[in-house]
């Protein structure tokens, strides 16, 4: 699919949140792993928790479902031998069910998106597995990925947290159902450590004890624990949210997002501070945010890794911003769905953006009189990419055209049409 995004002066209406992608990835998970039947109400549906749905099923759990809620009931620390498994471009989806998998005899992760998620590196993961007394056979620490699992044990066990703190969390999920107790370490540093909260807290709901050091770079984690099925409610999801609050900063605007808690503990939370500190008029309270956009933004500077996959979105309003800002302590951007330093970058000057970047960092020199656009960029397979490029195309003097804007299905199938309903003049083209 092609998005033909035409600018756009003025956006106004209200919106309801998609639910959260990183919840509900969790929720189906700790259901899955509990021997009774979990309910979890309002479900995100995109095509990563899809992935997460189809691979429970595929492992043994019941999966039932109706417009507001889906009943899991868990296969505990026993998932069916099944030789194989998809679990679509999902990283985080891939990289907790390699946990899970180290309980069966053989399972092979299949590579059917050799341009995304097959590029992305698991090393750190397979490292930790093989400490647990788990075989793997991988592509140089990516897809395809074979576990020979079986007997995997507890113990001491060390994990790199630079590159991904999704390693961390899959280790996390799976250590409780071991006959030993653990100790994990984290060593190096623990990148998007504020999702590891998400984990923890998940965890907690389902009746699970781990005791974790107030820096979260150690754990202690009793063995022979079962999860408890629970019923779980989905709240609303920041990093999606992001990209229209930034349609609604870059714009003249009048536009309610609900659903987004004060309280969550979703790291994109930051988003509302972000926007703020851009000089972005917007209220929060009732778990709406409500933003009265004049186009008018100044420059900041952001510790990105505190909003990962917001960062994009942000980086997108601060196009239009007046001054130069700077999105630091980024690097692991580079190992997502595509390297979203260099590729993300690179559309951007291609759509007229002035835009630099570092190792672990970007920098954007804003134009407050708008980007030229009229050229066609390249999703990346990536829908973040897609969302943030939305977000310049509709404060250009031409506008832009998104190739494989599909992917945006990833995590938010229903953005254009959100957008659509917020005014927005885009066309979209099989
Ligand atoms: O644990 C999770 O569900 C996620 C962790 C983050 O990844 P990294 O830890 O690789 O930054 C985030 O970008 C991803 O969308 C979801
Ligand atoms: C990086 C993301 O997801 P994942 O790592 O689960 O593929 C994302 O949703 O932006």
């Amino acid at each position: 699919m092609k998005a033909i995004v035409k600018p756009a002066p003025e956006l106004k209406g209200t919106i309801n949140a998609l639910s959260s992608k990183n919840y509900t990835t969790r929720y189906m998970l700790v259901g899955a792993l509990a021997e009774g039947t979990s309910t979890l109400y309002y479900p995100a549906h995109s095509e990563d928790s899809d992935a997460m749905r189809r691979c429970i099923r595929d492992l043994g759990a019941i999966v039932e479902e109706d417009d507001e809620k889906m009943t899991i009931t868990g296969f505990g620390r026993h998932p069916k031998p099944v030789p194989e498994l998809n679990v679509g471009n999902a990283g985080a989806v891939l990289r907790f069910l390699m946990s899970v998998a180290a309980f069966c005899p053989e399972l092979t992760f299949v590579n059917t998106y050799p341009e995304s998620l097959g590029k992305r590196p698991h090393n750190d993961l397979i490292d930790a597995l093989k400490q647990m007394n788990v075989r793997i056979d991988h592509n140089g620490g990516k897809l395809p990925i074979t576990i020979y699992g079986g007997q995997p044990k507890g113990g001491k066990i060390k994990v790199s947290g630079n590159v991904s703190s999704q390693f961390l969390s899959s280790l996390l999920f799976m250590t409780p159902l071991l006959e030993e107790d653990s100790e994990i370490e984290v060593l190096h540093d623990l990148k998007s450590k504020i999702i590891v909260g998400q984990t923890l807290e998940v965890l907690e709901q389902a009746g699970i004890r781990i005791e974790a050091d107030d820096d979260l770079m150690r754990y202690r984690i009793p063995g022979r624990q079962r999860y408890q099925a629970q019923e779980y409610k989905i709240q609303g999801d920041y990093p999606g949210s992001a990209a229209i609050l930034a349609a609604a900063a870059v714009t003249s605007s009048d536009v309610a997002v609900h659903r987004l808690e004060e309280n969550s503990r979703q790291g994109e939370r930051a988003v509302v501070d972000v926007l703020r500190a851009m000089g972005v008029p917007l209220t929060h309270r009732d778990g709406i945010v409500h933003v009265r956009g004049t186009g008018l933004l100044k420059a900041g500077e952001f510790d990105g890794d505190h909003f990962t996959d917001a960062v994009l979105a942000m980086v997108a309003a601060s196009v239009f911003a007046e001054g130069t800002s700077r999105f630091y302590n980024v690097e692991n951007l580079r190992y997502k769905e595509c390297d979203r330093i260099t590729d993300f970058v690179t559309e951007l000057n291609k759509a007229g953006a002035s835009v630099e970047e570092r190792q672990s960092e970007i920098i954007v020199h804003g134009k407050p009189e708008g980007v030229e656009g009229g050229v066609e960029i390249d999703a990346h397979y990536d829908h973040r990419v897609i969302m943030a490029l939305t977000v310049v195309g509709l404060r250009s003097k031409q506008g832009l055209v998104i190739r494989d804007a599909h992917h945006v299905a990833k995590s938010y199938p229903h953005y254009f049409e959100h957008l659509l309903s917020l005014g927005a003049n885009i066309e979209l083209q099989d």
